[in-house]
């Protein structure tokens, strides 16, 4: 099996770019969405957050309050440790346990979503890195229109790895500054380039 790894800044278009590799064929996993799982009601890495963040972290119904937690965690560098510290090791270990199985089984491609591949080493179990790319305004702006803050959007992009040095480490590049279609065209030729047949 194939791994591609798929990363990029945040609103750089990566789960776009997943949307489409999944219709052409691959099998993908995504680590916000892991991330996202770890930390449901009844979970052990929820209850650790609320214990270190304080109850108020949590919503009435006992569910994390994710945009609560992304004001305090994408504006203050120390607290965004705090969380990487407690969220980062249980996420790395389910998908180094999914990459290794992948390895293991038969032919495909299994592409992981990882925001933060290269930040944390994880490119390293894969075969290819592919990298999203887009201007800062760009992602600026699709990130406001998810109802972000102009501030927590921009200490998002600050959190991780700048566009110029990620692109150092990438086997290919996909440039979504223009259309979907634009987008959707560039990833078709990769795939094409990775599986001939
Ligand atoms: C702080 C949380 C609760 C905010 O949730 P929310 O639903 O508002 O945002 P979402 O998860 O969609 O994240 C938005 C984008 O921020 C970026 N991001 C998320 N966490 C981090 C982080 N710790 N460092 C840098 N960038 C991050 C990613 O590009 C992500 O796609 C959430 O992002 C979280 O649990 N983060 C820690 C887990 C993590 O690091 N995930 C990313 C890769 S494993
Ligand atoms: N040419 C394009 N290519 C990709 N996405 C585009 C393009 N034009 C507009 N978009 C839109 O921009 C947004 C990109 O956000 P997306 O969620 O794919 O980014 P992301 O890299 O996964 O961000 P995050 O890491 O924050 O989850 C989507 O709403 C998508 O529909």
């Amino acid at each position: 099996m194939k791994i591609i790894g798929l990363t990029g800044d945040a609103g750089s278009g990566k789960s776009a770019v997943a949307r489409i590799l999944a219709e052409l064929g691959a099998t993908v996993l995504d680590a916000d969405r892991v991330a996202r799982r770890l930390t449901e009601p009844g979970t052990p890495v929820l209850a650790e957050i609320a214990r270190v963040f304080g109850q108020g972290i949590l919503k009435p119904d006992g569910a994390l309050d994710r945009p609560r937690l992304a004001a305090r965690v994408f504006t203050d560098p120390e607290e965004r440790d705090i969380l990487n510290r407690i969220i980062h090791p249980p996420v790395q270990a389910i998908l180094e346990q999914e990459i290794a199985a992948a390895r293991d089984g038969g032919l495909g491609v299994l592409v992981v979503e990882v925001p933060l591949l290269l930040e944390t080493g994880l490119d390293k179990l894969v075969d290819e890195v592919w990298l999203t790319v887009a201007d800062p305004e760009v992602k600026l702006e699709r990130l406001k229109a998810r109802g972000l803050t102009p501030e927590v959007a921009a200490g998002i992009l600050a959190a991780q790895m700048p566009q110029e040095l990620k692109a150092e480490h990438a086997h290919r590049i996909i440039d979504t500054n223009g259309s979907l279609t634009r987008t959707r065209q560039q990833v078709i030729k990769y795939w094409t380039e990775i599986k001939p047949e």
